[in-house]
């Protein structure tokens, strides 16, 4: 069977596209999801991509991934990165390896966002590359 991965993305990441473009670019999350899917099928893997603005579901989510033999996990959680010791606690849970995605460089903007609950869980983290980031983060999963 092929490899298993999920692109999850947290809070507010529905907006990609018309949420402050000057940080986040004008693609939308469709597009994203789009073609990490076509990608994914290049490369030969299973993509499945969920977004979720709630803190609980995303928690559902991960564990969810366990039970369905998902291999590797590329999240975005948002704003939830900065705060979200449960998020962290079910990535710990599951541990499905994973990578921590950011679209904007969190580490040029304040600095409430340069604190992860994540990173120093994550194989590795892709901040400030646009939603090129997702892409990137894909292709090493697979070689992972
Ligand atoms: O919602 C987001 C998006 C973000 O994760 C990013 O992709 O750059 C960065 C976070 O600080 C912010 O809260």
């Amino acid at each position: 069977m092929a490899q298993r991965i999920l692109v999850l993305n947290g809070p507010n990441l529905n907006l990609l596209g018309t949420r402050e473009p000057q940080l986040y670019g004008s693609v939308t999350l469709a597009q994203v999801d789009e073609r990490l899917a076509v990608l994914g099928r290049e490369l030969g893997v299973s993509v499945e991509s969920a977004q979720s603005n709630h803190e609980g579901e995303l928690v559902d989510r991960i564990q969810r991934a366990a039970r369905e033999s998902v291999e590797f996990i590329i999240i975005n959680a948002g704003a939830y990165t900065h705060t979200s010791v449960a998020l962290r606690d079910a990535l710990a849970g599951v541990a499905i390896p994973f990578i921590e995605v950011h679209v904007s460089n969190v580490y040029k903007r304040e600095p409430f966002r340069h604190h992860s609950y994540l990173s120093d869980q994550a194989v590795g983290v892709v901040a400030g590359l646009g939603t090129f980031g997702y892409e990137a983060a894909l292709r090493y999963a697979v070689a992972y």
